[in-house]
């Protein structure tokens, strides 16, 4: 396909995905995609959920493109029997290595051993397996997957985890009812909250990456990309990475901006519009008034949340997953009856199509405001409405 002049073409797309473009080029092409819709949807389709990360390339002007090496090619063969624990049979491969379903030294307990497979595991694959073992630590939490430990085999390092007997959400059949997907929102929320107290930003959120078991639960894998803010952080990252999974990666994160709270959050609201309607959101639609539209029973103070996350400005967005999670826990007693209009709290009534209010069938950003209009007011409810606050501040 060749694309007007300006936009990305070919050759700079099969350059981009295989990380062979130049920094600058990389940085130029995302800006352009940002705001070209053409070449943004090009992107989108060419992506298919494989993720851009850690063998750094050094940016001019000090910053850094990170791309997740593919283990696809010539892997190395592990053991029946790798540092005791006997490997059962592969789960998944990934960007990183692969994971296998093992029996522990005692042959009771069933865990995931992620293995870096690659025949020479570089310094970025060695980093990101590291990253996910320091991030894990520093999260206990029912909706994020537990680690029991980490060692190292023939100078590769692998990873021991609770075996999540589940499917990633990847899997799943979409559209699923919005009601599982509020499950499901809560789940990750609640995950995700964990996460960023304990100062981790996931950057790789996606339907892949979290797994639902068959009672309900959902659980976060797959902390390879993390990064560390906040408290315990010695030194700030002064570095500019464009890292992540392309189809789920926040606007600013295509242009080049650090990750924050809320581009994880972004990445969460795709996932849920995604698992509500089968499809990612169109470039520069407006997410509440496309799910009220193609599902006309959502609870619309969940379609105000989803769309929360999805806000192309990052300032108009959650600040933060616990403010998601205080949200969403306010929404679920209303959840049994709705669609109808009459049984919603009043400040979302508000804001519905034909309730005679102003702001009734707006479209566009004026319909993100009233997003943010109706998640202050339920914050307000829920007295959450001065952490919102501040933190929109
Ligand atoms: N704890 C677990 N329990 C069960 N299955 C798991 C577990 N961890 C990972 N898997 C399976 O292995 C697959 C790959 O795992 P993971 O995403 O952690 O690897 P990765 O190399 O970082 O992948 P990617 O490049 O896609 O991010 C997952 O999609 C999942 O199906």
């Amino acid at each position: 396909m060749r694309l007007p002049s300006n936009c990305l073409c070919d050759e700079d797309v099969v350059a981009l995905f295989e990380g062979r473009l130049p920094v600058t080029a990389n940085v130029l092409a995302h800006h352009h995609a940002a705001r070209c819709t053409a070449c943004r949807a090009l992107l989108v389709t060419l992506a298919h959920g494989d993720a851009l990360p850690p063998e750094a390339q050094p940016l001019e002007g000090g910053g850094r493109c990170s791309r997740r090496p593919c283990v696809t090619g010539a892997t190395w063969t592990p053991p029946e029997v790798l540092d005791g624990f006997r490997l059962e049979r592969l789960l998944g491969r990934g960007g990183m290595g692969a994971v296998y379903l093992a029996r522990d030294a005692s042959g009771e307990r069933r865990v995931a051993l992620k293995v870096c497979v690659a025949l020479q595991p570089d310094a970025g694959m060695l980093a990101s397996f590291a990253t996910e073992a320091r991030a894990i630590a520093r999260i206990q939490h029912p909706n994020v997957v537990t680690m029991y430990g980490a060692g190292e085999f023939d100078g590769r390092p692998y990873l021991v985890y609770e075996y999540v007997d589940g499917k990633s959400l990847a899997e799943l059949r979409t559209p699923l009812p919005w009601q599982r997907v509020f499950d499901i929102a809560e789940g990750l929320a609640s995950g995700l909250r964990a996460a960023h107290q304990g100062g981790v930003l996931h950057r790789d959120l996606k339907p892949g990456n979290a797994i639902l078991k068959p009672d309900g639960t959902v659980k976060l894998i797959d902390f390879g990309l993390a990064t560390f803010v906040g408290r315990g952080v010695t030194a700030p990252r002064v570095v500019r990475e464009v890292v992540g999974t392309p189809r789920y990666m926040a606007p600013e994160i295509r242009m080049g901006e650090s990750a924050t709270p809320r581009s994880d959050l972004h990445a969460l609201g795709l996932l849920l519009f995604e698992l509500c309607t089968g499809r990612l959101p169109p470039a520069r639609c407006c997410p509440a008034a496309l799910l009220t539209e193609w599902l006309p029973g959502i609870n619309p103070g969940f379609a105000a949340v989803i769309a929360c996350c999805l806000a192309e400005d990052p300032s108009e967005r959650f600040a933060q997953a616990d403010v998601l999670c205080a949200v969403l826990e306010h929404l679920r007693p209303w959840l049994a009856s709705v669609p109808c209009p009459e049984h919603i709290p009043g400040p979302i009534r508000e804001g519905l199509p034909g309730s005679g209010d102003p702001h009734a069938n707006l479209g566009g950003g004026d319909l993100g405001a009233l997003s943010s209009r109706l998640i202050e007011q339920l914050g307000a409810q829920a007295g959450h409405v001065h952490v919102a606050r501040e933190q929109h501040a």
